[in-house]
């Protein structure tokens, strides 16, 4: 799948002003391939995310187009049947669900749509991948900040995305965390996954094809 973002703003209404965040983004990320995204806290790299995930809506006039799937034409069932086959988000913050055991919190997304027993071995398939295969009837609070996100790595894969969106997911990590998350991610690359990596860390500027600074 591949993905076109072009003339891309994103103005915020407040009660006192518009607050015009993004400004004119293009960039076109082919099928696997990995954009990392830079930029300084508060320069609009969640709201990119958003929009680009169809999760908030961009100015009128920007395109965000999937091969065929312009998201601004989209009519809200068809945006959450596009997210539902092809997207996975990764929060900065994990948003797991406190009350469910990993393994769930991995089925969650997709318990409404599949059987309940494949699904279920896809989840302990994917837990073993994120090398959390003996914590899968634990809780996030009995989890680490590196566990937890494995997780939510975990349950972002249980569609098997063809992009995979990323809110820095290292940003509260140690270094051995944070490399065990990234070599998660190269792998999944490797096996043809598109990956958009937002991040404040100049460390991993250089992985994939593509950098997109914010300003
Ligand atoms: N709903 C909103 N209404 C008005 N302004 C907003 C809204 N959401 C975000 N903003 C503003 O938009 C700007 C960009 O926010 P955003 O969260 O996209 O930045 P960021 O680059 O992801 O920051 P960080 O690195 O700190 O997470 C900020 O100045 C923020 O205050």
């Amino acid at each position: 799948m591949k993905l076109n973002v072009s003339n891309l703003n994103k103005t915020y209404q407040t009660a006192t002003d518009d607050l015009q965040i993004l400004k004119n983004i293009n960039f076109t990320l082919n099928e696997g391939e990995w954009l990392t995204i830079l930029g300084p806290s508060g320069s609009g790299k969640t709201t990119l995310l958003q929009c680009i995930a169809g999760l908030l809506p961009a100015d009128e006039g920007s395109v965000i187009q999937y091969d065929e799937f312009q998201i601004s034409d989209a009519k809200d069932q068809e945006l959450q049947a596009f997210r539902r086959h092809q997207l996975g988000f990764i929060y900065q913050d994990y948003k797991l669900f406190d009350q469910f055991h990993a393994e769930l919190n991995v089925m969650l997304p997709l318990v409404p749509y599949q059987n309940q027993d494949a699904l279920k071995s896809r989840a302990q398939e994917l837990l073993e991948k994120v090398h959390l295969g003996d914590r899968r009837h634990h809780y996030p609070a009995q989890l680490s900040g590196g566990e937890k996100q494995r997780l939510a790595i975990a349950r972002a894969l249980i569609n098997e995305p063809s992009l995979l969106i990323c809110d820095e997911p290292t940003g509260n990590l140690d270094q051995s965390n944070r490399d065990q998350i990234m070599d998660i991610l190269k792998e999944l690359k490797a096996d043809g996954t598109s990956v958009i990596l937002v991040t404040h860390d100049r460390d991993l500027m250089d992985t994939g094809e593509h950098t997109l600074n914010l300003r």
